[in-house]
């Protein structure tokens, strides 16, 4: 396990560049299996999660040629089916989350598939029905054996259907639309995600020669072909790294300037900051963030007490409530933060109460942040990451605070922030990895 020494309190300046988004990476990589033509992606982050699927395409078979530091090309031209069954499988699989979309594509191209339940974050129950359930409804069958925690699937002869998804799961669409995209006739999504990834995704689709009509909305058309050819695709920027940066200059009162940001993929994110009283400058495709001293949050319009909730996209991604709690730690006022779909993610906040926030934790799911107005630094303190969310608010934190902070298990910071401890030090950050 390795952790971050950090001596907080200095103020950070200078420009940042976001990474290719982790989550789209995963579902981007996963539709590789979809084709035996090259697929060739650029802007790929290297993060432990993201390199893990690729070694996982590589061990089932696709030939994997890294191109430069962020392309790669996959071709793959057949799947070892039989690896599914082996241990290696089983470990390598298990340990995240973005190995559940290699299903659909396998599915789509050779009728079977199967997965060990997957990782990720520890952050509260995390079903899989959604992708099970749309599955079934394209002729599938699945087996889930319990002991070893191992799903199969068997589907011959995929049928598109009408499909009402019974929540907008992000990978449980992508899944399902990669499965339907070679099914036979149409199939039709309903309360499907419409994340900007989602939408990368079904665009690419498109181009490898995919029908599908509805892109953006929740409700996905598709056509199945016969087959899927190569294609070129470019990853967006990580709107939640762009919002771990903005939250990140707020409360370490610094001037950063967050470069090729995505803009018009960011949707509410840059509101929500703006509604804790932070300035934004859009110039062009860049975020600058002035140094300020004091930021207020707003009230509701009938003064009543602001709340930041989670929802599906077009609401507010739940992955950046965790840094919006922690930017309001310095700001003046108060607000409610609610997480509405991850019932263990607030639990972190304990740690930012020992460092001296004023925070009361309400229930699971919601937390109460009184801003300390900078009247009060917060001190540096020993932590342990307990999510990948959690982890950089931490880190946000002791950036922040008065004093030496350590913070173990960066692995989980590590798994969707390329190299932050370094990009953070070009900043002015005085961060040291420990390895252990
Ligand atoms: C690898 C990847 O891409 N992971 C992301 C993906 O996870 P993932 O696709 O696993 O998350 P889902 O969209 O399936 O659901 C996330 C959670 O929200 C709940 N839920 C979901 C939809 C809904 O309408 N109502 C509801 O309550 C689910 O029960 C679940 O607990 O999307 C999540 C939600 O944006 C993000 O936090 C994860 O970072
Ligand atoms: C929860 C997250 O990731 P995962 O779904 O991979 O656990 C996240 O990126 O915040």
């Amino acid at each position: 396990m390795s952790s971050f020494k950090i001596q907080g309190g200095k103020k950070l300046k200078g420009e940042i560049i976001p990474q290719g988004a982790k989550n789209e990476a995963l579902q981007i990589i996963a539709a590789t299996l979809l084709t035996p033509e090259p697929v060739t992606i650029h802007r790929i982050p290297d993060i432990r999660d993201v390199n893990k699927l690729i070694e996982l395409i590589g061990d089932l078979g696709a030939t994997v040629e890294k191109l430069d530091s962020e392309s790669y090309r996959f071709t793959a031209k057949e799947i070892d089916v039989a690896y599914l069954e082996s241990e290696e499988f089983k470990t390598k699989a298990a340990s995240l989350r973005g190995s559940i979309m290699i299903l659909g594509p396998l599915l789509a191209r050779y009728g079977a598939a199967k997965i060990p339940r997957p990782g990720g974050d520890k952050i509260g129950r995390r079903r899989l029905d959604t992708h099970f359930l749309g599955f079934e409804k394209l002729g599938a069958k699945f087996h889930y054996s319990a002991k070893d925690s191992f799903y199969k699937i068997d589907a011959s002869n995929l049928q598109g259907c009408y499909i009402h998804l019974d929540e907008a799961s992000v990978t449980g669409t992508a899944n399902i639309l990669m499965a339907a995209v070679l099914a036979k006739g149409k199939t039709t999504i309903y309360n499907a995600a419409c994340e900007p990834y989602i939408q990368q995704l079904s665009k690419m689709l498109v181009r490898m020669g995919a029908n599908i009509n509805g892109i953006g909305s929740n409700l996905l058309t598709i056509e199945g072909v016969e087959s899927l050819g190569g294609t070129v695709h470019t990853l967006l920027p990580d709107m939640i790294e762009v919002g771990s940066f903005i939250g990140l200059a707020a409360m370490t009162q610094s001037e950063i300037t967050v470069k090729n940001a995505g803009v018009d993929h960011l949707g509410l994110i840059p509101d929500v900051f703006r509604r804790l009283g932070i300035k934004l400058e859009i110039k062009g495709d860049d975020i600058h963030i002035p140094e300020q001293k004091n930021y207020e949050i707003d009230t509701f319009i009938d003064g009543s007490i602001l709340t930041v909730a989670d929802a599906p996209w077009p609401g507010f991604t739940p992955d950046l409530l965790s840094i919006v709690l922690v930017t309001a730690i310095q700001a003046k006022g108060t607000v409610l933060i609610h997480q509405k779909m991850f019932e263990s993610r607030l639990f972190f906040v304990d740690k930012l109460i020992d460092m001296g926030a004023q925070i009361i934790l309400c229930d699971p799911h919601r937390a109460t942040v009184i801003g300390l107005d900078r009247k009060q630094q917060l001190k540096g303190i020993k932590m342990s990451s307990p999510d990948i969310r959690a982890g950089v608010s931490l880190l946000i934190a002791a950036l922040s605070a008065d004093g030496e902070s350590v913070i173990s298990n960066v692995e989980q910071i590590d798994r969707g922030y390329q190299n932050i401890d370094e990009r953070l030090k070009r900043l002015g950050a005085d961060i040291q990895r420990l390895e252990q």
